[in-house]
């Protein structure tokens, strides 16, 4: 496990051609960046798509061909960045086109399967090195983590595709796919289940939270609810694809529902003393290394992105249990997972649900008083039952596999939520702007350092 700057380039690095097969969001984010910065770029979408990319990309430095055959025969370095459910029988129709002695990755979220598919339909001459950038298509990449994985390479080959890709100005993490899949379904596929049961069991209630009174409390639930929003705004295959095929994924989103059980049965039962002992055992282990340093998030930044339209001073807000939080530290602690030791694979969701979590964790009065409320207040039951159920729901929906069944849970919720889903956009769009300004800015200095 490494981070390294980005390698000189070897001399005909110049000449290499990059393919990309599939021009959804990524692809196009992935085509346009590394044409920018001065490589020849071929891709392709499906077939039937072809006249209309064309049509698009007429005029730019982007050559788009008709299919993955013709892509593979004429790039070096081929990525393909297509939904992960469909990795293998795309590898398989195009992978033994790859040209001779070329290299290939790809960039979806889980490598298991993108892995099995290149060892099982690359010719063997093709070096296999794959990437993941951990964060969405309109986020800037300046930054935040960039995963490459020299499954089956040379020396040369990893430097030439380090070069290729630091012109996103990433933070390069080198991991083998193991370790990333391990990774990422804490940062990635554990995250987004917490998210998908809050939406889930705001549905469930018939609640829009923003218009709810008990959810007009600033920061931490204005971070709930736009980051509840972002997701169900979001694709349901990329959500699918990285908890379903993420061996890892099912048993750590298992352990995730499992607490949140837990934790509500024994608050149904008010046996306080078991709960508290439960939930600070849990942030002694998990927070224990971390009670010094600066917070992760700004309560008075987030206190500015909010849906709803009445501010409630910080003074009248009523306390919530944050059932979802608690029970985030405790399956941490279950696991054994330290959440700082994978914000090597952090995306901006994972940095903000970690922040919120911290913020609870290190404000001891705010610890105690989510406590007191899991135990004596009634206000947020309704909820937390719903909560409770939406959490082993989607853990079902994960550990059965079924890729229908998860795209018909999610877009249910998803089209309760439509309405508000443009403002909420923005609403996280400047947020993660916001709080992301500081990373940026680090990774920019270190970069004009370095030159
Ligand atoms: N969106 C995100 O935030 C991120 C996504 N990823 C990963 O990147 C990958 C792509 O995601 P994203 O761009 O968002 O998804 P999209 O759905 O936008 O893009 C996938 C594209 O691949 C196309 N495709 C499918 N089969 C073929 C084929 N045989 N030949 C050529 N093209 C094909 C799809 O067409 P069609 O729609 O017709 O099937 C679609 O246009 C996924 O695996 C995802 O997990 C990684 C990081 C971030
Ligand atoms: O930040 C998140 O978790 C997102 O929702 C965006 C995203 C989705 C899939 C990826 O593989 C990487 C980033």
């Amino acid at each position: 496990m490494s981070t390294e700057l980005p390698i000189e380039p070897p001399a005909d690095a110049q000449d290499a051609t990059v393919g990309i097969i599939g021009m959804g969001d990524m692809g196009r984010l992935y085509a346009r960046t590394i044409s920018g910065a001065g490589w020849k770029v071929t891709a392709c979408d499906r077939p039937d798509k072809y006249e209309a990319l064309r049509a698009e990309f007429q005029g730019s430095s982007i050559t788009i061909l008709e299919n993955g055959h013709l892509v593979s025969r004429c790039s070096d370095y081929i990525i393909y960045s297509v939904e992960a459910e469909n990795i293998d029988a795309v590898v398989k129709l195009y992978g033994p086109s790859t040209k001779m002695g070329a290299i290939v990755g790809g960039q979806t979220s889980c490598k298991a399967p993108e892995i099995a598919a290149f060892e099982r339909h690359l010719p063997k001459d093709v070096e296999i090195i794959s990437c993941h950038s951990l964060h969405g298509p309109k986020v800037d990449s300046r930054g935040q983590p960039l995963v490459i994985i020299s499954h089956r390479a040379t020396p040369k080959g990893t430097a030439l595709i380090t070069r290729i890709l630091s012109c996103f100005r990433s933070k390069t993490v080198h991991l083998s796919a193991l370790e990333h899949d391990r990774i990422t379904a804490d940062t990635q596929a554990v995250t987004h289940a917490a998210f998908l049961s809050m939406g889930t069991a705001w549905h469930a209630n018939a609640q829009f939270p923003w218009e709810v009174e008990r959810y007009n409390a600033g920061g931490i639930e204005n971070v709930k609810i736009n980051i509840m929003m972002r997701i169900y705004s979001n694709k349901w295959h990329v959500y699918a694809g990285l908890a379903i095929l993420n061996p890892a994924a099912k048993d750590q989103i298992r352990a995730y529902a499992d607490s949140v059980t837990e934790l509500f049965k024994l608050m149904i039962s008010h046996k306080k003393q078991e709960f508290s002992d439960r939930i600070l055992a849990a942030g002694a282990a998990v927070f224990g290394r971390h009670r010094g340093g600066q917070l992760l998030l700004r309560d008075d930044i987030l206190d500015q992105y909010s849906l709803s339209a009445a501010q409630i001073p910080k003074n009248e807000r009523r306390p919530n249990s944050h059932l979802s939080l608690l029970a985030m530290v405790d399956c941490w602690w279950k696991l054994g997972i330290v959440p700082y030791d994978h914000m090597i694979c952090e995306t901006p969701l994972f940095r903000l649900w970690l922040g919120v979590v911290e913020y609870v964790y290190r404000d001891r009065r705010l610890l105690e008083e989510c406590i007191e409320t899991a135990m004596e207040d009634d206000t947020f039951r309704m909820d937390d039952i719903e909560f409770t159920f939406a959490a082993r729901g989607w853990s079902d929906a994960v550990s059965f596999g079924d890729f229908e069944s998860y795209r018909k849970r999610f877009e249910k919720v998803q089209t309760y939520f439509a309405p508000r889903v443009a403002e909420a956009t923005r609403l996280g769009n400047e947020m993660i702007a916001k709080i992301f300004e500081k990373t940026r800015d680090e990774a920019i200095a270190s970069e004009e350092t370095a030159e």
